[in-house]
């Protein structure tokens, strides 16, 4: 159990914290929708409108909704491999481990604010888009998370009954909100959204994947895009600015990214030398300012994980005299069970020096983020490609067919855009 630090409860039981202006997105009954107008180039040469759909794993809002986030979450092949014995010991496993987890959203204030930071955070990149991107205008902002609602399945069907596809065709984007590239984050998103592409509009479902079908591009890796990095850049010199000047530059940054299994970095993922990426382009922007390591969290289960780990290197650390610490949650935009919980309450609470470790602030609704996710799209929308070059080649060890059908189906909308 967490060791509490009654001078952090208040900041993280205060759930309204996160309650933002509701956005109009996602909250419509399928039954009430009309269908738009035929997406059509209107007079002004706009090819809009264009969805902008963000992909993420999702969390439950709710402690109620932990047992089914938990479900879906350890019945996906491509996180958590159990072969054909998958739909029974994912059930279990997630039965399991629901009461734990339950506990852990409970002490973070009753849910995961994963949903409310991405519906605002899309809403707000759109406006930006709507005006440094005309000619792709107006974009409507969708959120399809992987193991909690809204799920990919609702958001599709969502977008036709928006009238895209159903013969309209239409042009989609989606962008991966996981900045460094996983096949069990990002891959596992884009096998699930083809899937749904697959049974919604197959050939079998009037869009028979031609002309009048989504045409689908992917954002699918931006670990040193120049604005995600200048926005970690300003989190962390805030939070250096909190220590004393004359030990400011002493203090150790220690970048924290969630682990993989050792059997996915031997696959051959890329994620690891993308974090990695992320954390050298921060350290060039901060003029490599401070000594810092890259270190691992949020280990589950008893097989080997990449480290070091993030709580026995904070630990390691203090030992050796080091206890001014920053850690800096680098490969999620929002906050979420590993940082308000893992990070806030058991790291930082139980190290013994709350005062002296820290954590930078996670990007939530930085404007800085927005702006730069605002960016990311521009530049995508007018480069003209389905997808990045890198997003072509499988894992060197990778055996798995929805692979290969998902990026033989990213690369095929290369020939519609
Ligand atoms: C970049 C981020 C993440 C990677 C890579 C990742 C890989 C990964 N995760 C699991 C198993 C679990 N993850 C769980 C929760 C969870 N995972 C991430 C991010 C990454 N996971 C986040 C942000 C969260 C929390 C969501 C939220 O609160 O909003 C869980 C559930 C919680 C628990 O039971 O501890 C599991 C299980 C594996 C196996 C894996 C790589 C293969
Ligand atoms: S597991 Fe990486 S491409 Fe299949
Ligand atoms: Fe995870």
């Amino acid at each position: 159990m967490a060791h509490r630090i009654p001078g952090r409860l208040p900041k993280l039981g205060a759930w309204s914290r996160f309650a933002l202006p509701q956005t109009s997105i996602q909250t419509r009954s399928l039954a009430t929708h009309t269908q738009a107008p035929p997406v059509t180039q209107d007079a002004t040469g706009s090819k809009g409108p264009t969805a902008m759909v963000f992909l993420n794993m999702g969390g439950p809002s709710t402690t109620d909704e932990v047992g089914d986030f938990l479900s879906r979450l350890f019945s996906d092949g491509d996180l958590i491999p159990l072969g054909r014995l998958q739909s029974y010991i994912g059930p279990l496993l997630s039965a399991r481990r629901t009461p734990k987890i339950q506990k852990q959203y409970s002490d973070i204030g009753g849910g995961s604010p994963i949903r409310k930071w991405s519906e605002y955070q899309n809403a707000e990149m759109c406006k930006i888009l709507d005006k440094i991107s005309p000619e792709t205008a107006p974009h409507k902002p969708y959120v399809a998370f992987r193991y909690a609602a809204p799920l990919t399945e609702d958001t599709y069907q969502q977008m036709l009954a928006d009238g895209f596809g159903n013969g309209n065709g239409g042009r989609a984007v989606a962008f991966t909100q996981y900045p460094q590239y996983s096949c069990s984050t990002t891959g596992s998103s884009l096998n699930e959204l083809w899937r749904w592409r697959h049974r919604l509009e197959g050939k079998n479902n009037g869009g028979g994947g031609g002309e009048g079908s989504i045409t689908w591009s992917v954002i699918d890796r931006w670990p040193a895009h120049r604005g995600l990095v200048e926005a970690f850049a300003q989190n962390i010199e805030a939070k250096l600015a909190e220590y004393p000047e004359e030990r400011r530059n002493d203090v150790v940054l220690l970048f924290s990214a969630h682990s993989l299994p050792m059997s996915v970095v031997n696959r051959g993922d890329p994620y690891p030398a993308e974090v990695a990426a992320t954390v050298h382009a921060v350290m060039q922007r901060l003029k490599l300012s401070n000594p810092y390591r890259l270190c691992w969290q949020s280990q589950v289960g008893p097989s080997a994980w990449l480290g070091p780990q993030t709580s026995d290197t904070v630990e390691n650390y203090i030992a050796k005299g080091h206890k001014d610490l920053v850690l800096i949650p680098i490969a999620f935009t929002s906050d979420h069970i590993e940082t308000l919980y893992e990070l806030d309450l058991e790291v930082i609470g139980e190290s013994g020096h709350a005062d002296t470790v820290k954590r930078a602030d996670s990007l939530n609704g930085n404007p800085v983020f927005i702006e730069a996710l605002a960016d990311i799209a521009k530049e995508h929308l007018a480069s003209g490609q389905a997808c990045s070059h890198q997003m072509g080649l499988r894992c060197p060890n990778c055996k798995s067919e929805r692979c290969t059908e998902t990026k033989k189906f990213f690369a095929s909308q290369q020939a519609r855009l």
